[in-house]
């Protein structure tokens, strides 16, 4: 076996203030995230959300200590992993290739190349497959190996998903048990688990499995926790003004306590480590909305970042991943050609040459009525 090397994708998240911006900019210029009818557009419109969103999404970064914890806990859970399977007895080199800030995936790419490593495992920190998340990382990765030579060489395989690994399920329910065990009445706290949103069309026009393997994935961790309790799966972070996927989470939790539930187990679902939307979002945003709706007890599972169990569930998952067939980028699940993703308006796509003039022109007017829109509207549209 020649050299092997494991690469972890994750998101990324501004380590300063000052980066929030230019990650705004980056995460927003990916079509994965927002698809426009024409790609000129898509700089423009990043360049306008990421500075229109830049002063309250640094206030959440401040009230986390002025960055995300991403990268130090991602490089944690990195060299975790790397002694799991040295114990296990595979000696491979860890990289860390985030999609939107440091390090960047192109940078661990670089590296990979200098380790002249012939051997190679994708592995994304993501449970659930998204095409918002681990899709873009892997077209983005397509596109990289496309044009390099000398990656081609490389005998590579990517793991889409891994939500229903056993080691995963279990760690996720003994930090729940734990969690659970410190309320007043363990066995009848509501678990509430919280998952990441996306928006509707992605599932229902661009096919992303992500909704029905976050059901999948809520059903199992609770077969393995094994208890009574009642359980409810929302949709938390939406972001912008179409439909994203339902219930909200803070519309959940209102109704719950309009039920009279009065104690709340959240459990962030999306997530393997602690960053913005569950220290801020989850920890402050919905604490406030659950107290003021009369919730008493509002605990939070902590995500797993390096708990032993799921280190080990992820040496699991590369280890399995070596002894299958390899599986490449582009077998994955790649949005339909021309889907529209967030904004959703109603476009057309022409079919003949002057349709697709017309829709050019429909395009320029569109987004000059999208910039009327988000400057008249931007408090209620990006906050
Ligand atoms: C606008 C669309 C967005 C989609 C779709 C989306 C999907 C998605 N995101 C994560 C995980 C993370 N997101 C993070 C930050 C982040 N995401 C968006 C937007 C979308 N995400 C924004 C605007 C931001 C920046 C923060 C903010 O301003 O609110 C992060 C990094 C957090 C950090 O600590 O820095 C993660 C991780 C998932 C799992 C997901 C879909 C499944
Ligand atoms: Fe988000
Ligand atoms: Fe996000």
């Amino acid at each position: 076996m020649g050299r092997l090397g494991v690469l972890l994708l994750n998101l990324g998240g501004p380590d300063k203030l000052e980066d929030v911006r230019p990650f705004l900019y980056n995460l927003f210029s990916d079509p994965e995230i927002i698809r426009l009818p024409s790609p000129l557009l898509q700089a423009p419109l990043a360049w306008l959300i990421s500075t229109l969103r830049a002063k309250k999404s640094q206030e959440n970064y401040k009230k986390i200590g002025g960055g995300s914890p991403l990268r130090r806990i991602t490089e944690a859970q990195g060299q975790a992993l790397r002694s799991q399977l040295q114990q296990n007895g595979r000696d491979v080199s860890v990289y860390i290739g985030m999609r939107y800030w440091h390090p960047f995936t192109e940078e661990a790419i670089a590296q990979i190349k200098r380790d002249n490593i012939e051997e190679l495992v994708v592995l994304p920190l993501y449970p659930q497959f998204s095409i918002s998340t681990t899709g873009s990382s892997f077209r983005l990765l397509d596109r990289i190996w496309k044009v390099d030579p000398d990656l081609q060489k490389i005998k590579y395989t990517v793991v889409p998903s891994w939500y229903d690994n056993s080691g995963y399920l279990q760690a996720m329910a003994n930090l729940i048990a734990t969690e659970l065990d410190r309320v007043k009445n363990p066995s009848a706290a509501h678990i509430f688990f919280s998952a990441h949103g996306v928006p509707v069309s992605y599932i229902e026009e661009a096919g992303d499995p992500y909704q029905k393997e976050i059901e999948a994935c809520a059903a199992l961790i609770m077969q393995r926790l094994n208890r009574t309790n009642p359980y409810t799966l929302a949709y938390q972070s939406r972001v912008g003004p179409v439909e994203w996927l339902q219930p909200y989470t803070d519309v959940a939790i209102e109704e719950l306590a309009q039920q009279g539930v009065k104690e709340l187990v959240v459990v962030p679902i999306s997530f393997v480590s602690e960053h913005i939307e569950t220290l801020e979002e989850i920890d402050m945003e919905y604490r406030e909305i659950a107290e003021h709706a009369g919730i008493e007890t509002f605990a939070r599972v902590p995500a797993p970042d390096t708990d032993p169990t799921f280190i080990q569930a992820l040496a699991d998952v590369v280890v399995k991943a070596l002894n299958d067939r390899p599986k490449l980028f582009s077998e994955t699940i790649q949005p339909q050609k021309n889907t529209k993703l967030y904004p959703q308006e109603r476009w057309e796509w022409g079919m003949t040459q002057s349709a697709e003039v017309w829709n050019g022109r429909l395009a320029m007017l569109g987004f000059l009525i999208l910039l009327l829109e988000l400057w008249l509207g931007r408090a209620q549209i990006l906050q």
